[in-house]
């Protein structure tokens, strides 16, 4: 059999927990561009001796955001249950991802899979409709373009079609099978 993708999807939520990001310049910024993208709320912690203005300009408008402007301690770990490494030290991020396994930290160390316990994904969005991507580590730029391809092909209009099926689910009577009986003949028409 040709090789799968284990990865397990989740959807986070991220305003929920506290998470560090080692490191203030570009990979930083990408990464936390990704997460409060998703949600402002993000309660990111950002630890490095310097920021890019960048990174600044970018989370300043964020209330959850914190900034600790000197080296990572390993003490920056307490507290914390999402650690994301974005720094150019190579030798720190091991020494990092041991400290995160130690304390059952999840730990990202960005564009370096083998030190991941997970990976950021490509995210389409619409309304509350979301899609989250991975090509389990093989192409992040090919995910990119199944992102673009998939928010031009999936219409707008699926969000009202959730808040429709939203009222639907709540009014609908009888017992648990029929109720999935009717939600799957309500919603035969919406995917074709
Ligand atoms: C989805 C996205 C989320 C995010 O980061 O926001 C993401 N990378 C994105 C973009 C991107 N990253 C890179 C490029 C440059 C072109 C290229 O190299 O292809 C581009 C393209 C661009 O920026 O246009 C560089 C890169 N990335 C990784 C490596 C190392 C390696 O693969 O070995 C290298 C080489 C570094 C080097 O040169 O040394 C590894 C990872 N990148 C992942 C996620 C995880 C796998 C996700 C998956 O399964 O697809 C994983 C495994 C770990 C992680 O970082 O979580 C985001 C899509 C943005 C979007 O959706 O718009
Ligand atoms: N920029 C990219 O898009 C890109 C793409 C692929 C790979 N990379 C690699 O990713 C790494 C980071 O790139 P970058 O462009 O974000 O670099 P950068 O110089 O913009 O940022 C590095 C950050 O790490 C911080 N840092 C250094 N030592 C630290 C410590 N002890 N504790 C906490 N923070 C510390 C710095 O203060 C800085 O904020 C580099 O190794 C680079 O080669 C970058």
């Amino acid at each position: 059999m040709s090789e799968t993708n284990k990865l397990f999807p989740i959807f986070l939520k991220i305003s929920q927990l506290e998470v560090l990001i080692v490191g203030g310049g570009n990979v930083a910024l990408e990464k936390a561009g990704a997460l409060l993208n998703n949600c402002e709320e993000a309660k990111l912690t950002f630890v490095a001796p310097f920021f890019r203005e960048e990174t600044l300009a970018f989370v300043k408008d964020f209330p959850e955001v914190k900034l600790i402007n000197r080296a990572f301690l390993p003490s920056d770990l307490e507290g914390k249950q999402v650690v994301i490494c974005t720094t150019d030290m190579p030798e720190l991020h091991r020494e990092i991802k041991q400290l995160c396994e130690a304390k059952n930290l999840l730990c990202n160390v960005a564009d370096t899979p083998d030190l991941c316990d997970f990976y950021l994904g490509s995210v389409v969005q619409k309304g509350n409709l979301k899609l989250g991507i991975s090509t389990n580590g093989k192409s992040p730029t090919l995910a990119k373009r199944i992102k673009a391809y998939l928010n031009d092909i999936i219409p707008d209009e699926i969000d009202i079609s959730l808040d429709q099926m939203e009222k639907v689910r709540k009014q609908l009577k009888g017992d648990f099978q029929e109720k999935i009986k009717q939600l799957n003949e309500i919603t035969k028409g919406v995917v074709k």
